[in-house]
């Protein structure tokens, strides 16, 4: 019998990046890859991100959360799952503020004005070459050697790269339908130039407040929403001067705020977190019958 039998879960989406939220506090278990996997092969409990949330690790912290994306592989970051934790466990306890720990460190989430808004201190981005990480030396992350295409016409080319926790490369396109991100997602993920992989976005930028962006999540394919690209997005293009330091970045699910922070360098992201059902593991949604 799995030793996730019995626990309590959240089915929760941000913007429609399905997320599932197991609970796991007062308990040893943890989840594996292969119960990830299962889980997300199933309806009800069908997700792109799942965030384990375990007993705090350090005081003053509300919880402590592991991420696995669909693919069962384990991630340090996802901004739509911080803001459904956080929003769960604000309902739960009645703050307005708390702190949450995953293996990147602390962030301090804020509930919002309209009810399951949620801001998250994402903490500040790296841009050196061996942070993202690159496979090979990049003196200047803003615009890599990376096309797509033919070679003398590429249809995508030179992307920013950052780290905002995890890996991303965003591609500037004046048509997101330039190229077919279930075609080119992939590939991209999965270069070598990306030894841990990478999220894979194609950003228009329609003013200086403005981006709209598509994202390939590494290890969840489409998604109807990333956090953390929109992060990356945004900071990217601050960084090229193609926005300021403030932009709605809508996503096919819908708009998150960023604001890069020019005191400390930390980017705040804001957007919703809904509750879609809540249920218990059972056994029989481990087994291959499921
Ligand atoms: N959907 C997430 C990002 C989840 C992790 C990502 N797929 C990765 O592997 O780094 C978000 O909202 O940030």
């Amino acid at each position: 019998m799995t030793v996730l039998n019995d626990r309590p879960y959240a089915k929760m989406n941000g913007l429609g990046n399905e997320i599932l939220v197991v609970d796991l506090r007062g308990s040893v278990a943890r989840v594996t890859g292969e119960d990830a996997r299962a889980l997300s092969r199933r309806r009800e409990t069908h997700f792109d991100q799942l965030m384990a949330v375990h007993d705090p690790h350090t005081p003053g912290t509300a919880a402590f959360m592991r991420i696995l994306n669909a693919d069962g592989s384990e991630v340090s970051a996802c901004g739509n799952g911080t803001r459904c934790v956080a929003d769960l466990l604000m309902q739960e306890t009645g703050v307005r503020e708390l702190a949450l720990e995953t293996s990147a460190g602390l962030l301090v989430c804020e509930a919002g004005i309209r009810p399951g808004e949620v801001t998250v201190d994402m903490g500040a981005p790296k841009f050196g070459w061996a942070d993202i990480p690159l496979a090979e030396a990049f003196a200047d992350t803003r615009a890599i050697e990376l096309q797509l295409g033919p070679i003398e016409a590429p249809l995508i080319h030179s992307p920013s790269v950052a780290n905002v926790g995890n890996p991303h490369a965003i591609f500037w396109v004046n048509d997101l339908s330039v190229v077919d991100l279930r075609r080119a997602g992939p590939m991209l993920e999965s270069h070598p130039l990306f030894p841990e992989r990478a999220n894979i976005s194609l950003a228009k930028v329609t003013s200086r407040e403005a981006i709209t962006l598509k994202v390939w999540e590494r290890g969840a394919g489409l998604t109807l929403a990333c956090g953390t690209a929109a992060c990356a997005a945004a900071v990217s293009a601050a960084r090229t001067g193609r926005t300021g330091r403030d932009v709605i970045v809508t996503l096919p699910g819908g708009p998150l705020r960023i604001v890069w922070r020019e005191s400390d360098d930390h980017i705040l992201m804001t957007g919703p977190a809904e509750l879609e059902h809540r249920g218990r593991l059972t056994a029989e949604m481990f087994s291959d019958a499921a």
